[in-house]
């Protein structure tokens, strides 16, 4: 479309949300000049951290792109704190809302053909370009309803959450790593054009199983599993209904050697692609007899909702009762009570159990190698700012350009090395939390926190937001691996305790988040997860040997301590768990009916009996309280104890960093 396109809101009427992703919401919208409909996608930038210098670059880069495939913006500009940015509206939406609505066990094999095939090609216009997209999955492929389709989040969105910031930006990483490469998730490796291959292979799963591989499971785990599992793909058993050149297709995309992957020139020559069907004959009949987007959305949010609700009445009653015990226990070893609530609404599966077991191993020894390399993953938490995004932002497409006039993206590899302030900053917040008992500070976003963010958001544009990723999980996840020689026997129990259905408190809500919550732009467990910032180690290319050492010295120091952090909350933990179970069985052994207390007997014959069994009764109880208290005393000890061996060890780790630096300085100097 050559024609220009005004830059002021008032020429734009919003009208329904169409959709909405971790940052922005996109409407249909009227242009009113010509009576034009469009979509606007409104990103709040107070939850961007890129400057405005990166955003404009990426605005005329995302306006220069002119190929079929690929949606472009017609112009962008900043109002209040958002920016607008004005494209065409794809009135199908993405094939993500499409699945969730229509094909939750994901589209036949013609159709995927024709959507991988007009993807592929927006690909291969990138990347000759010299592009890549970093976000390549179904929720960013749109259809029209003449049944084209269009890869879309290229540009400013890239720009500001996929480029610097959403996936990488300081080395940390938020959001889901499903699609990711390997080599983009693992530290000391750089990635190329070549990731957007491999996340074209995790799409095409994606088309043909409604989900996309590890969608499940918690952002870390999904990052260990995308590094160390096999490569995902299709099942020569279990995926019958596809085709052997479908499923070749898709093993040539997901190999682990980025340099063994075909480029998407070449993959176009694939058989699979050869005999791909036009989108207007088997896209096209995708969305017979399907209400409009906009109806499909609401839907979808009203679907969510109800299932929140369901979860939260389920929840109400165990809250009720256990409430005040969990908070107090809970409190006491500084958890985050919300934050506990939902992993263990995460909590696996009886069916999971075993599987997740065998991962565990990996997972611990994945964990000790990080010990002796230069990388660490821990959770942080991200507040960037931009102080100045209030100025004004315009930028006006103007008609078709050829590829050459595309600006090439800078190189990141500058942004990807984890520097020792980062550790020593983390390092400070760690022993300030600690100081203050407020050790979960740095652990996963509290629910509360993340409501507040969220509020924020929906004022600003009117719509609930969602974050896309589950919650790191260092009970469920690391714990299991870190505590399982110590602490074994503990485990053990808290295993037993977390299966047994009849447990009462929260701990044990029954509900795990649906797979596609974390996977999908929409709430479809309605649990609002807490963005999840993985550290990543990452070591660009170009890092200095010096810089390596350095890095190398101080993690090596630090994760022990860091892995004993964490083995120490995990054991106190369970042993929560395990006090919480024994009240539990006090309760049952003095209650047999309904889990109460057995009634007290009635009439004035009884009186005698009635003293003797309630002093009993107190008498059971109170013994059992001691019993608690003395437990809760010594763990208290114990971890008080263990927070004063951190601190030493932290000031320990200062000097020698100190001595280290000055070693270096006086070396430097001679
Ligand atoms: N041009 C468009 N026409 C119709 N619907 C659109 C358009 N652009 C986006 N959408 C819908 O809005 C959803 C969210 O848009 P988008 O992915 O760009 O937001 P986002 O915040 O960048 O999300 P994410 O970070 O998850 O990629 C899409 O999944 C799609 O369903």
């Amino acid at each position: 479309m050559g024609k220009n396109y005004s830059v002021n809101p008032n020429d734009y009427k919003l009208l329904e949300e169409v959709g909405y992703g971790a940052s922005a919401t996109v409407y249909r919208a009227i242009y009113l000049p010509s009576n034009e409909v469009v979509a606007v996608k409104c990103l709040d930038l107070d939850r961007c951290n890129s400057n405005l210098d990166d955003i404009r670059r990426e605005a005329q880069t995302m306006s220069l792109i002119d190929h079929p495939n690929v949606i472009k913006a017609f112009c962008s500009f900043v109002v209040d704190s958002n920016l607008w940015v004005v494209m065409p509206f794809m009135a199908e939406g993405s094939c993500l809302h499409l699945m969730k609505i229509a094909y939750p066990e994901g589209f036949e094999e013609s159709a995927i053909g024709s959507i991988l095939k007009e993807t592929l090609k927006a690909l291969e216009y990138l990347h000759l370009h010299g592009h890549i997209h970093r976000d390549v999955k179904a929720g960013n492929i749109l259809m029209d309803s003449d049944g084209v389709v269009k890869l879309a989040d290229f540009g400013v969105s890239a720009c500001m959450f996929d480029r610097g910031d959403r996936q990488r930006s300081r080395n940390t990483f938020v959001g889901t790593p499903c699609w990711m490469a390997p080599e983009v998730l693992q530290p000391g490796t750089g990635y190329d054009f070549k990731a957007d291959i491999w996340s074209f292979g995790i799409t095409a799963l994606e088309l043909a199983h409604g989900h996309a591989p590890f969608s499940k499971y918690p952002p870390m785990k999904v990052l260990l599993m995308t590094i160390q599992n096999a490569p995902p793909g299709l099942d020569y058993d279990r995926d019958k209904r596809f085709s052997k050149s479908f499923k070749e297709m898709v093993a040539m995309c997901l190999v682990k050697d980025q340099t063994k992957r075909p480029t998407a020139e070449k993959l176009l020559k694939h058989s699979f692609f050869k005999n791909a069907k036009p989108p207007e004959l088997s896209v096209k009949k995708l969305f017979v007899d399907l209400p409009p987007l906009w109806k499909r959305v609401n839907d979808l949010q009203v679907k969510d909702a109800a299932q929140l609700a369901l979860k939260k009445m389920a929840s109400a009653d165990q809250e009720a009762m256990s409430q005040s015990e969990y908070q107090r226990g809970v409190s006491a070893w500084n958890f985050d009570v919300e934050d506990l609530k939902l992993q263990a609404s995460l909590l696996q599966d009886e069916d999971e159990i075993q599987e997740i077991k065998e991962e565990e191993d990996s997972l611990k020894s994945y964990m000790s190698q990080k010990v002796a390399s230069n990388s660490m993953v821990k959770p942080v938490a991200t507040s960037n700012n931009n102080g100045s995004l209030n100025k004004a932002l315009c930028f006006v497409s103007r008609g078709k350009t050829n590829g050459n006039e595309v600006p090439v993206l800078e190189s990141q590899t500058n942004e990807e090395k984890v520097s020792e302030s980062d550790l020593t900053e983390f390092d400070n917040k760690v022993e300030t939390d600690l100081k203050k008992g407020e050790s979960n500070a740095e652990l996963p976003p509290s629910m509360v926190e993340n409501e507040a963010a969220q509020a924020k958001t929906r004022n600003q544009t009117g719509r609930p937001r969602q974050s896309q990723s589950g919650p790191l999980m260092p009970g469920t996840v690391l714990s299991h691996s870190l505590c399982e020689i110590e602490n074994h026997q503990v485990a053990d129990k808290a295993q037993q305790v977390r299966k047994a259905p009849s447990f009462s408190g929260p701990l044990n809500l029954p509900n795990r988040a649906s797979g596609n919550s974390l996977s999908a732009p929409i709430k479809s467990s309605g649990v609002a997860f807490a963005p999840v910032v993985i550290f990543l180690g990452f070591q660009p290319q170009n890092q200095s040997p010096k810089e390596i050492g350095n890095s190398n010295g101080l993690a090596s120091i630090l994760m022990p301590h860091l892995q004993n952090l964490f083995q120490q909350t995990s054991i106190q933990q369970d042993l929560i768990v395990n006090l919480l179970s024994s009240l539990q069985t006090v309760e049952v052994e003095n209650a047999p009916q309904n889990g109460k207390l057995p009634p007290l007997p009635r009439g004035s014959e009884s009186n005698g009996s009635v003293e003797l069994f309630v002093s009993e009764r107190e008498r059971m109880l109170l013994m059992k309280i001691s019993e608690l208290q003395a437990r809760m005393n010594s763990l208290t000890d114990e971890l008080t104890a263990e927070k004063l061996k951190y601190m030493r060890l932290q000031q320990q780790l200062n000097a020698a960093s100190v001595r280290q630096e000055n070693g270096d300085t006086r070396g430097g100097d001679s």
